[in-house]
């Protein structure tokens, strides 16, 4: 693995999760690997988790770290070829992905979508030229389309919490008042997939009318607009807001009815509830799952720390480094 970007980055999923738990177990038992090689975390937007959790990873594989807040703290990058930066843009991604490259060894990047155009956005621009011009590998702390690490930490927390072999997953959309990337629902979806494929979950999405994701994200998954009727016999929601992929980066419904509280958790099976977090409380979820013994939000923000741990400690081996 040269890059992880996505679940197409790990060869075996079963393998990964029991990787990341026996590392959880003994959190400094690789703590040499890292060899005082740098990681640097590259931020264009906001993060609390993403932040601290890699860091953190980093730190306990013996790895030092060093943080660029871009979009406050760097030059303003310009991303297209052949302009004239006469604008407000001062340093063009060529340069300053191939200068973070001679500083670090491994470069974390969180970029998210603009969500006004939706082929660039999906065409993962700003990501795959930072991979191009950076020279070094290259890990996505959630890009325009995917959040890989959310992702994996999520399976790892379904894996820690599940009591059946093959519990019933739930993605349900949640209102918003902001429209948000598609990038977290996409990923979660597509990692499920590929649980479901190894027989580790059944898996189902929920949401409004107008809401399908990007169907290279869904295929295999059950879709219905009921959110009742995929709650039923649940061991796991994931809860989760989204803007439209089709009516691109819209908001199409005030979604009255959607949030999951502590009535529509009596038809599930006690589940389970998730999210990635930040959480907007008596919106996305109710205070009454937030505050109660169902909820899983604070476990999956623990298990960020192992799901980066275990891709540097890929990384750092995969590439000699
Ligand atoms: N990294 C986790 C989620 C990040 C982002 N949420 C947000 O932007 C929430 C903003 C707000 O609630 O105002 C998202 O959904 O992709
Ligand atoms: N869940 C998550 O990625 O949180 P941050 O945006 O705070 O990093």
């Amino acid at each position: 693995m040269k890059h992880f970007t996505s679940v197409n980055d790990v060869n075996d999923l079963n393998k990964w999760v029991s990787e990341a738990l026996k590392i959880k177990s003994d959190p400094l038992g690789f703590v040499d690997i890292g060899g005082q090689k740098t990681m640097g975390l590259v931020f264009l937007n906001p993060s609390l988790r993403t932040r601290m959790s890699t860091q953190k990873a980093a730190m306990n594989l013996g790895m030092n770290t060093m943080v660029i807040n871009m979009d406050k703290e760097g030059w303003r990058l310009e991303m297209n070829d052949d302009v004239i930066m006469d604008g407000y843009t001062v340093e063009h991604i060529k340069e300053a992905a191939a200068v973070l490259g001679q500083y670090c060894d491994i470069l974390g990047l969180r970029c998210f979508p603009n969500l006004k155009d939706k082929q660039e956005d999906y065409s993962e621009d700003i990501l795959n030229k930072f991979i191009k011009y950076c020279g070094v590998p290259v890990v996505s702390l959630e890009s325009a389309t995917r959040h890989p690490l959310q992702s994996f930490a999520d399976l790892i927390t379904i894996k820690e919490h599940a009591t059946k072999s093959k519990p019933k997953v739930v993605l349900t959309w949640a209102p918003h008042v902001k429209p948000l990337p598609q990038a977290v629902s996409n990923s979660f979806s597509e990692w499920m997939v590929k649980a479901q494929e190894l027989n580790m979950v059944d898996f189902v999405i929920t949401h409004p009318e107008g809401y399908e994701l990007a169907e290279e994200f869904t295929k295999g998954a059950k879709i219905t607009h009921n959110q009742n009727e995929a709650l039923k016999d649940a061991d796991f929601v994931y809860v989760k807001n989204w803007s439209s992929y089709s009516n691109y980066g819209e908001i199409l419904t005030d979604g009255k009815g959607w949030m999951m509280d502590n009535e529509k958790l009596k038809l599930t099976d006690n589940a389970k509830v998730m999210h990635c977090l930040p959480v907007r409380r008596g919106l996305e979820l109710g205070n009454d799952i937030l505050d109660g013994k169902n909820s899983l939000v604070i476990h999956e923000a623990a298990n960020r720390v192992y799901a980066a741990q275990t891709v540097l400690k890929k990384l750092i081996e995969g590439n000699k480094l």
